[in-house]
């Protein structure tokens, strides 16, 4: 039996002796790239936090200490070390195991949010209410050098550190690095203190040797530990941690058990808000991540296990349509500018800001920053592109309604990853920006349906001088072109069978409609699909298309409520189109990760599904209406 069956839980753990914890170190190494180089998934991160994360579980006692990750892409070690090794074949597909803490796989698990830079607020709330019901539990959170540089962090610290009899012990995970290396003044302060990383140790061994010594010994220590945390005052900045009121502890060599646990330990004992800083190497272990020029192998596909090469099917996705459109943009507008959320690659900003790199910015994991930043740099003249994934735009909201549609600013922001995602699971799905962006008055959404209308959208987008334009797409390869029969009104009419219905599909979803068309011709519904291309402000003329058909069905890849279809539906009632409309998207509800194809399946958002769907409508319209239709 290997140690590593024979953890299964943290007290397995910590009966461990340090020979046996090297060893485990290694074992758990080689069952991470083993494992996620079958099923992809965030095997660079995973692989820099194994001595931490065994650090932290023998240190402390969870589930009674509550032990948050923050993102939680990062806890696959924690979930090997809690009792779920068997599920790694599994790990993130469909009713398997979560790449995220997940509160229904285990009671260690605390945070499922894969949205970054929370964990020191759930930190701080857990510790209240532990301080308010008189329990005696630590709240251990780890956190990443790039998800400190979201801003909630600091309101947590802030909090964090009036709380002096609180025990938050703050583990910052710092690799230098995001999925590129992390930005801004707080990286510059980390990296100066990251500078002695054997620090530490060297104290814990100064330590031990001098208080081993007889007589001299202790005086000498206690001697020597102030001119320590005079030179720490004096050449470590990290005063500001300190002056903030937190204890700092570090820099800490997050690869050395002992150290590591030395630290711990010590951070445990203090009984208040204390930070853990620990520097660490992404993809620890495993030589093609360490040395994976883009991104250390933050999240990777299906890989040959020896060589980390990828050797899962390479495809064009719609990234690649949008990166290389912003570069052609980027030579004939120079006053377009890019930011990203330290996901320039993800995002597709990297041949933009390789052909200008002073006219693109990494923000850090700041989308609420890179929104109002960006209504700056159009007050200043230029016309920002900010590029983030939809489900992030949750977090720029009012900055997008306040600072750039209140003001009128021209700003346009790239949602990719629109829709549903898949393996990353339900804080993954951009599922929720047609409802957000519809609530903003004057803004403009463009969901294109293919390469082509990207392209040609995304330059209508950044024509935009006055207003916020938001072009969306989703996670997926892109398609072949669907070229309109004619375009109408602004509205691309895609197919033409009938009157019977009018099938209005958002963006890639053009496809689908098309196929679902097909499908009902052949049972004699004619249907006609067209793609509004811009989705709002609602188009006069689709309220004008609704007027001539029986029945109107909308079908969107986000979510149903405050959607595209609810906006159109509203759109009739205010033009008095007595048409019914049936709407078709995401359910309202957190949805499981699994393959893109798979959820949207079980959502019945599919050609087939999409027909069975309109064939029940129609035959339960009013038989006078329909029933010539049906019967053709
Ligand atoms: C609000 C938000 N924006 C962007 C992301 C995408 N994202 C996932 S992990 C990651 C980098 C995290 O870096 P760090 O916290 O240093 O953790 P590491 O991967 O280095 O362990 C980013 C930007 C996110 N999860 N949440
Ligand atoms: C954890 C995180 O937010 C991202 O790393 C996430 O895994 C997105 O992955 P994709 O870029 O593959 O969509
Ligand atoms: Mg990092």
């Amino acid at each position: 039996m290997t140690l590593l069956e024979s953890v299964h839980g943290p007290a397995d753990l910590k009966r461990l002796g340090t020979d046996e914890l090297v060893r485990l170190a290694e074992e758990i190494r080689r069952f991470l790239v083993e494992k996620v180089s079958r099923t992809g998934g965030h095997l660079g991160p995973n692989l820099g936090v194994v001595e931490l994360t065994m650090a932290v579980h023998r240190v402390f006692d969870s589930p009674r200490d509550s032990v948050v990750f923050d993102t939680g892409h990062q806890s696959y070690v924690h979930k090997i070390l809690t009792g779920r090794r068997d599920g790694f074949d599994t790990l993130r597909q469909k009713g398997g195991l979560s790449g995220y803490p997940s509160r229904a796989e285990s009671e260690h698990d605390v945070e499922e949010n894969s949205h970054a830079s929370t964990a020191l607020s759930y930190a701080d709330g857990l510790a209240k209410a532990y301080q308010l019901t008189g329990q005696r539990r630590h709240v251990v959170a780890v956190v990443g050098d790039g998800a400190l540089t979201g801003g909630m962090c600091w309101e947590a610290l802030n909090n964090i550190a009036s709380g002096a009899d609180r025990p938050v012990v703050i583990v910052v995970n710092d690799n230098g690095r995001s999925y590129s290396p992390t930005i801004g003044g707080l990286a510059d302060h980390l990296s100066s203190l990251r500078l002695q990383p054997g620090y530490e140790r060297a104290l814990e061994r100064g330590k031990n040797a001098l208080q081993s010594a007889p007589i001299v010994g202790k005086p000498l220590y206690a001697a020597l530990h102030a001119t320590k945390r005079g030179i720490k005052d004096a050449i470590s900045p990290q005063a500001m941690f300190e002056d903030l009121g937190l204890k700092y502890i570090g820099p800490v060599d997050g690869h050395d058990t002992p150290a590591l646990e030395s630290a711990l330990r010590r951070a445990k004992s203090f009984g208040g808000p204390v930070i853990v800083h620990t520097v660490t190497r992404k993809g620890n272990g495993f030589a093609p991540a360490e040395n994976h020029e883009a991104d250390q192998m933050h999240a990777t596909g299906v890989i040959d296990p020896i060589t980390g090469e990828n050797i899962g099917p390479a495809k064009r996705t719609w990234t690649h349509v949008f990166a290389d459109e912003l570069a052609v943009l980027g030579g004939e507008r120079p006053d377009l500018v890019a930011i990203t959320a330290a996901m320039r690659g993800p995002t597709g900003l990297d041949k933009f800001a390789g052909l200008y790199p002073d006219r693109c910015f990494d923000v850090g994991i700041a989308e609420q920053h890179a929104m109002t930043s960006a209504a700056g740099l159009a007050m200043g003249g230029m016309h920002p592109v900010v590029a983030i994934y939809a489900t992030f735009l949750n977090r720029a909201f009012d900055q997008l309604l306040m600072d750039v549609a209140m003001h009128r600013q021209g700003v346009t922001v790239v949602l990719d990853r629109a829709g549903v995602t898949g393996p990353d699971g339900a804080s993954h799905h951009g599922m929720w920006d047609l409802s957000i962006c519809g609530l903003v008055p004057g803004i403009h959404v463009a969901a294109p349906r293919d390469a082509a209308s990207l392209r040609e959208q995304l330059r209508e987008a950044v024509a935009i001088p006055d207003a916020p334009s938001v072009v969306r797409y989703p996670k997926a390869s892109v398609g072949a072109d669907l070229p309109a029969l004619e375009r109408v009104g602004g509205v691309d009419v895609l197919r033409r069978d009938g009157d019977d219905v009018l099938l209005v599909t958002v963006g890639a979803f053009g496809e689908l409609g098309v196929a679902a068309a097909q499908r009902l011709a052949d049972q004699g519904i004619g249907v006609t699909v067209v793609d509004p291309r811009w989705v709002f402000p609602v188009p006069d003329e689709l309220v004008r298309m609704a007027a001539r058909h029986r029945l109107v069905v909308t079908v969107e890849d986000g979510g149903r409520h405050g959607g595209f279809g609810w906006a159109l539906a509203a759109a009739l009632r205010d033009a008095s189109v007595d048409v019914p409309l049936r709407d078709l998207g995401i359910p309202q509800e957190f949805h499981q990760h699994g393959e893109r194809g798979e959820v949207l399946a079980d959502l019945g958002l599919t050609a087939q599904d999409v027909a069975r769907r309109i064939t029940e409508w129609v035959a339960a319209a009013q038989p006078a209406e329909m029933s010539a239709t049906v019967e053709k």
